[in-house]
C-alpha cells in the first residue's frame, strides 16, 4: 500500500446541499421492494442460475411477498429470454405481481427484450445507460448531449412497443447507471430528458433509479444526492424514486436506509446481499432493520433457515454464519458476560408487564425468524456459569443453585481449555452427571429407605446403601430424613460432614413429575461438594443427592 494513497485515490466531490432535510426525517413505513436476484444477483454468479434454480428462487421471493422482481435480462442469454417465457406461458406470475427486465439502450436489445414480454399481464421494462464522466469519457467516448441523446432514443423506442401492445400494464423504469458518480446536475439533466419522452403519469408509471452502481462515497453523500435530485426533479409527484445501492465500501445497508430518509421510496437489491463484487443491498437485513424498530416491513422471513437453504442452493454460495439476522451464529453467545445477561434478560421477560422485546445482546426475537432458542447460548472456554446453567436449564429443567453453577462452571472450563473445543449440550450434561452422581450407580446408592417422624418431631431413618458393592445399614435420628440419613453415614464410615445447601424442585407442571434435589455437603476443612439426584419420590432424590454429595469425602 502507497504511503500517500492521496497521490493515487482522490475523494468524490460531496454534494453543494446546505440544508439538507434527511438528517431530521424517520422512516415510518417500508418500501416497495425489488428483488433483482434474478438478474443482477444471475449476472454476478460464477455459474448463472439454469431454468430450475431460477425457478425455484422465483418461488420463493413470492413466498417471502415480493411483489417487484427483475427476473431477467432477456437480450443477453437464451436462458434468460426462456425464463421470461416460462413465467409468462406457464401462468406463474400472480395477478398482484409485476416482473422487471433490463435492457441497455440498444435496438435490436429492446426489441428482443420486448418478443421475451409478449402476452404478459404487466411488466416493467427497465433501462440503463451510464452517465458518469469515467464512463462517457472510456467506456461510451460520448459527449454528454450523445449520453442524452442514447437514452432519449432508447425511450422512444420503448414508448413505441409499450403504445404497440397496450394489453399490457407497462411500467418504465430509467437507471442512470453509475448516477452515485454523475455530476448531480447532469444526472437531473438526462432523467428530465427521459422523463420528457416518456411523459410519466398514472397511466404511464415510471420509476427513476438511482444506482450507487459502484459504492464511491459514504452513505451521507449517496443520501445528499438523493434528496438534491428529489427536490429539483421537475415531475417528482409522477414518478417513484428508487435506488439501488452497491456494496463496495460495506455500507449498502446504510446507503438505503438514508437514501429513504432522503426521499427514495423503493429499493432494490438482492436476498443476502447477492450480487456484483460485493453485492448488491441485502433486503433481508434491511426488512430485518425495518421490522426491529416496530415497522412491518411487508415481507415475510419467519422460515428465515429455509430461505438461506434454497438462496444458498441457488446462488450456490454460503450465507456467511455472522451475516445479520440469518447466519448460524448470529443468535449465538459463546462469552461468559452475553450469556449471563442473557438468561437474565429472558427469565425477566417471563414477569414482564409488557410484551416488548428487550433482551439484551439480542436484537430480535429468534423465534420471529423460526429459529429456536437452542443455539442461543453455547458453551466453550469463554463461557461462564450462566452458560452451561442455561443448557441444563433449557434441555433438562434443572434450575441449578448459584453456588452450584459457580462450582460447575469451574469443572466446565476445564473440560473445555483440555479438549480445545465447544462443549456440545450433550458433553455439559454428561459432564454434569458425571461430577454430581446423576448416573445409574453412583459410588453410595441407596437402595431402600424406611424414615418415620416421632411424636417429638425428630425424624428416624433406616436405609440400605450399596458403597462400591458392599451393602451398607444405615439408622439414624435427626431433625429431618437427611440429617438423620447423614449422621447415620458419618457415623458407618467414620467422617464428619454438615449439609450447608439443599434445593429441590419439580422437573414440570404435572404432579407426577420427577424432582431434582441438589445437596452441598462440608467437612470439618470447609471443603465442599455438592450432589444431585432426579426420581419421582422427592424423599429418595434428596437421599441419593445428599449421597452424591458424600461420596467426595467416604471411601467405604
Ligand atoms: C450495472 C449493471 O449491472 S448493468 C447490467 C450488466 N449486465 C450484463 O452485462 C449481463 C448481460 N450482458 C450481456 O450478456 C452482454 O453484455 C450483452 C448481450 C447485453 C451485450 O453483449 P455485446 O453486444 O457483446 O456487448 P458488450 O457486452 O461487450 O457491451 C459493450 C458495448 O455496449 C455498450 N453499452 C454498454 N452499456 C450500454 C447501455 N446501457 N446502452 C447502450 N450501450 C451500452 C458499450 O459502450 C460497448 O459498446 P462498443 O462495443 O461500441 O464499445
Ligand atoms: C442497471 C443498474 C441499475 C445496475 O444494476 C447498477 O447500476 O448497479
Amino acid at each position: 500500500m502507497l504511503n500517500n494513497p492521496s497521490l493515487k485515490y482522490k475523494a468524490h466531490p460531496p454534494v453543494n446541499i446546505s440544508d439538507r432535510q434527511w438528517p431530521n426525517n424517520t422512516l415510518t413505513h417500508p418500501p416497495r421492494w425489488l428483488s433483482t436476484d434474478l438478474r443482477d444477483g444471475n449476472q454476478s454468479l460464477a455459474e448463472p442460475m439454469d431454468n430450475a434454480r431460477k425457478m425455484k428462487f422465483w418461488d420463493l421471493l413470492i413466498a417471502c411477498g415480493f411483489r417487484e422482481i427483475e427476473v431477467a435480462f432477456p437480450s443477453a442469454s437464451q436462458t434468460d429470454f426462456d425464463f421470461v417465457r416460462s413465467l409468462i406461458e406457464g401462468k406463474r406470475i400472480p395477478e398482484n405481481v409485476n416482473i422487471q427486465v433490463l435492457t441497455q439502450a440498444r435496438e435490436d436489445l429492446i426489441t428482443r427484450t420486448f418478443e421475451s414480454l409478449q402476452g404478459v399481464h404487466q411488466a416493467t421494462v427497465h433501462l440503463y445507460n451510464a452517465t458518469a464522466p469515467l464512463f462517457r469519457e472510456i467506456v461510451f467516448r460520448q459527449t454528454r448531449d450523445e449520453i442524452v441523446q442514447l437514452a432519449i432514443g432508447a425511450t422512444r423506442q420503448i414508448r413505441r412497443l409499450c403504445e404497440a401492445s397496450p394489453e399490457t400494464n407497462w411500467t418504465f423504469q430509467y437507471s442512470p447507471e453509475t448516477f452515485c458518480f454523475t455530476e448531480p446536475e447532469f444526472a437531473l439533466q438526462i432523467c428530465e430528458a427521459v422523463a420528457e419522452v416518456w411523459e410519466p403519469d398514472t397511466s404511464r408509471p415510471m420509476i427513476i433509479n438511482l444506482p450507487a452502481t459502484v459504492e464511491v462515497s459514504m452513505p451521507n453523500v449517496y443520501a445528499d444526492q438523493i434528496e438534491y435530485f428529489c427536490r429539483h426533479f421537475s415531475r417528482r409527484q409522477q414518478v417513484c424514486i428508487s435506488v439501488h445501492p452497491h456494496n463496495d465500501r460495506g455500507t449498502g445497508i446504510a446507503c438505503a436506509e438514508l437514501a429513504l430518509l432522503a426521499g427514495a421510496e423503493r429499493v432494490e437489491g438482492c436476498l443476502f446481499g447477492n450480487g456484483e463484487r460485493t453485492g448488491n443491498a441485502d433486503l433481508v437485513t434491511l426488512a430485518l432493520n425495518l421490522y426491529t424498530q416496530g415497522i412491518s416491513p411487508g415481507l415475510d422471513f419467519s422460515q428465515m433457515k429455509k430461505v438461506v437453504e434454497v438462496v444458498e442452493e441457488c446462488n450456490q454460495l454460503p450465507v456467511a454464519p455472522r451475516h445479520p439476522y440469518a447466519g448460524e451464529l448470529v443468535f449465538t453467545a459463546f462469552s461468559g458476560s452475553h450469556q449471563d445477561a442473557i438468561k437474565k434478560g429472558f427469565a425477566a421477560r417471563q414477569n414482564a408487564s409488557d410484551a416488548f422485546w428487550q433482551v439484551p445482546y439480542l436484537p430480535l426475537d429468534p423465534a420471529d425468524v423460526g429459529c429456536s432458542y437452542e443455539a442461543v447460548i453455547r458453551v466453550n472456554s469463554q463461557s461462564g456459569k450462566s452458560g452451561a446453567a442455561w443448557l441444563l436449564e433449557q434441555n433438562h429443567n434443572l434450575i441449578l443453585p448459584r453456588p452450584l453453577q459457580q462450582a460447575f462452571s469451574l469443572r466446565v472450563q476445564k473440560e473445555a481449555e483440555r479438549g480445545e473445543k465447544e462443549l456440545s449440550q450433550m458433553a455439559v450434561w454428561n459432564l454434569f452427571r458425571q461430577a454430581y452422581g446423576v448416573v445409574d450407580a453412583p459410588l453410595l446408592r441407596l437402595k431402600e429407605y424406611v424414615c418415620n417422624n416421632q411424636p417429638d418431631q425428630r425424624t428416624v431413618l433406616s436405609a440400605e446403601i450399596i458403597c462400591q458393592g458392599k451393602k451398607l445399614s444405615l439408622m439414624g435420628e435427626g431433625n429431618g430424613f437427611l440429617s438423620a440419613a447423614l449422621t447415620a453415614l458419618c457415623r458407618e464410615v467414620n467422617t464428619e460432614l454438615e449439609i450447608v445447601s439443599y434445593q429441590e424442585h419439580t422437573l414440570g407442571k404435572r404432579s407426577d413429575s420427577r424432582s431434582v434435589a441438589y445437596v452441598c455437603c462440608q467437612d470439618r476443612t470447609g471443603r465442599c461438594a455438592w450432589g444431585v439426584s432426579i426420581d419421582s419420590d422427592i424423599t429418595r432424590a434428596s437421599l441419593q443427592a445428599m449421597l452424591n454429595a458424600a461420596a467426595d469425602f467416604v471411601t467405604c
